[in-house]
């Protein structure tokens, strides 16, 4: 088997150890589509087959269930202790839980290396025909991960009345959707028990940063830390993708920032609904309409995609990210990008917390099919406006499913 036909098969898992530096090394793990024959170990020199045999023993969730409850990361050594605990609980996880993801998996520490165009091709021919995937080795300190998901649960256990002192702008702020008319973004929530908090990490001015909540205390900062590790991360995937449209590495970046650069956070909470009372909270189908959506979810499933008209759900992997390309990232590269529809569903069992980082969306950003795509061969197949004009008319229509992007094709 050749390394391109291995890294096709992305229906993968990932383990995670600490070496020897204290940095953290992964490997990856990939199931053939064949089945449950084989397995293909992926490293960056070479792919070798092993048997499912040579696997140790994969004790379920309960394991890391255990561990992740003793995680209070808020000081120092003791935080680096149970990450480390962490990372071995995890690789036995994900064995068990999501062998058969659908959504494709990628490796992307290969990016920095000679690996760099198989693996990029590999995502772009996933943003074309899937418009999603999750990612493992991304650099990102799972403990920062952890703490982002921790400051932003205790969060959304505070009384509402204290949520409620956070001021709403616009879209910014703190919606529950039970409590209709707090927020400025009326029909993008119907009613149930979904919570969001939307919030500007960049442009980082006053008047943003104001609207962040003050409790619990390690709020901002831990959240502006964790979002200036996700700004770089945007950075290079969407290099990437500039790349694998024949352009610049800058190219796609420079059209999403000029002459401003956006990126905002939404985190959404589905309170498990124990009395059954009520709707549950759900996150309508929609498209995302920014360039780029990084989204850290818990690990209860919830999240699902429109694949060809079928709802496929995306089983969240321990410590990886899920991509997913926006409608401005469709429309700037003249459709050959897919901004996928997805939605947010609770869990029937347990509360669950995603976070969604969106990379791109200033008011004053022209958006329109890049004229370096375009030639006679390949017309507009999208509109120009500003981004501003964009979203007005996409709130004005709230969540409901590629309605924004359908009224931008010619
Ligand atoms: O909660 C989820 O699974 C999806 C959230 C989402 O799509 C969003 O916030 O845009
Ligand atoms: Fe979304």
């Amino acid at each position: 088997m050749n390394v391109r036909a291995s890294i096709s098969l992305v229906h993968s898992i990932s383990s995670q150890a600490p070496t020897n530096n204290g940095t953290t090394s992964f490997k990856q793990v990939a199931w053939g589509k064949s089945g449950a024959s084989a397995l293909y170990r992926h490293s960056r020199a070479s792919i070798a087959v092993i048997s499912r045999s040579n696997l140790p023993h994969i004790d379920p969730l309960s394991k890391l269930r255990g561990k992740i409850s003793k995680m209070k990361l808020s000081a120092g050594e003791s935080q680096t202790k149970i990450c480390a605990d962490h990372r071995e609980a995890r690789a036995e996880v994900i064995a068990d839980k999501h062998a058969d993801t659908k959504v494709p998996v990628f490796d992307i520490s290969g990016l920095e290396g000679a690996e760099r165009k198989l693996i990029s091709q590999q995502i772009a021919d996933t943003s074309e025909s899937w418009g999603i995937f999750q990612i493992v080795n991304h650099g990102i300190d799972p403990c920062l991960m952890q703490a982002a998901k921790d400051v932003s649960k205790e969060f959304f256990y505070l009384p509402d009345e204290e949520k409620m002192k956070i001021k709403v702008v616009g879209i910014e702020g703190w919606n529950h959707s039970k409590l209709a008319g707090v927020s400025g973004e009326g029909k993008l929530y119907k009613p149930g028990t979904v919570e969001h908090l939307y919030l500007v990490q960049s442009p980082d001015t006053q008047e943003h940063l104001e609207r962040y909540p003050r409790n619990p205390p390690a709020y901002r900062t831990t959240i502006l830390e964790y979002a200036k590790k996700l700004k770089v991360l945007h950075e290079k995937l969407i290099a990437v993708l500039s790349e694998m449209l024949g352009l610049k590495p800058d190219a796609l970046t420079l059209a999403i920032t000029t002459p401003v650069g956006n990126v905002t956070m939404r985190t959404n909470f589905y309170a498990f609904n124990a009395d059954g009372k009520g709707s549950p909270g759900v996150c309508h189908a929609h498209t995302d309409p920014g360039g780029l959506t990084i989204l850290l979810a818990d690990d209860v499933p919830g999240l699902e995609v429109n694949k060809d008209g079928r709802w496929v759900p995306v089983n969240p992997i321990p410590g990886a990210f899920i991509v997913n390309i926006g409608d401005v990232l469709e429309i700037l590269s003249n459709g050959r990008y897919k901004s996928v529809e997805h939605r947010g569903l609770p869990s029937q069992t347990e509360e669950r917390l995603t976070m969604a980082s969106f990379y791109g969306g200033s008011h004053e950003v022209i958006i329109g099919p890049l004229p370096e795509l375009l030639d006679e061969k390949h017309p507009p197949r999208y509109r120009t406006c500003s981004f501003g004009d964009y979203i007005a008319d996409f709130v004005k229509a709230g969540l409901d499913g590629k309605n924004g992007l359908e009224r931008m094709k010619l």
